[in-house]
């Protein structure tokens, strides 16, 4: 299992809660990414983590004021981005650009969906993964996993009738290794998650837990 944790814009120390991600990942042999703001790529990256972007634009060096490039974010030591995040919506035509920008540079890419019929549209794409999250649970601490196990299974099925090479993660209120492990066994090979540990007042604490089933 695939554990990625998205710190959003969440007031955390991303420099700690990357330090304790690589311990946790070296020490559990869990394949453990962290996502961090653009401006803490740089800092986030040089912890060891592997390290991602929260999202790329669709466009390449030119008079883009104020864009997130994708040879800036790897240049900065990513090695993924999300895309169309539930709180980044992207347009289909950007969602597109965005996984050419990225491949361009060698990004790993996940590229989020609300719903299983999303899902199906995002792997059509040809993205690496995609990550099934229900909007309504995210941050509420109730796992998908357990609240809405169908949507992970319908996520899983619905990605491999469109190209099985594509992973299927689940997120949303994910934050105990029990709801990971609920995850796994319904068929997703990553989580995604955020408030569990960029909220957690002791986030290594929270992702050995997260990681321990595993
Ligand atoms: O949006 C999410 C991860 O990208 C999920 O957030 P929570 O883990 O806080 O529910």
């Amino acid at each position: 299992m695939f554990v990625l944790v998205n710190l959003k814009a969440y007031p955390c120390d991303p420099v700690e809660v990357a330090e304790a991600a690589h311990e946790v990942a070296e020490e559990s042999g869990v394949r453990v990414a962290v996502a961090p703001q653009a401006a803490d790529l740089r800092a986030v990256a040089e912890t060891g983590v592997e390290t991602w972007a929260q999202h790329v634009d669709p466009l390449a060096h030119g008079s883009h004021t104020g864009s997130t490039l994708a040879e800036r974010v790897a240049d900065a030591g990513a090695d993924g981005t999300l895309l169309n995040h539930s709180e980044r919506r992207l347009k289909l035509a950007e969602i597109d650009g965005s996984l050419s920008a990225a491949e361009r540079v060698g990004l790993d890419t996940v590229v989020c969906a609300n719903n299983p019929e999303q899902v199906a549209a995002a792997a059509a794409l040809g993205p690496d993964a995609v990550a099934v999250e229900p909007p309504e649970l995210i941050g509420t601490g109730t796992p998908v996993s357990k609240a809405d196990p169908d949507v992970v299974t319908d996520a899983v099925e619905a990605a491999a009738a469109v190209d099985d090479s594509v992973d299927v993660y689940c997120g949303a209120g994910i934050s105990t290794g029990d709801d990971v492990e609920s995850a796994a066994e319904l068929g997703a090979t990553g989580v995604l998650l955020a408030s569990g540990v960029a909220k957690a007042d002791d986030p290594k604490a929270a992702l050995e837990d997260l990681v321990e089933p595993l």
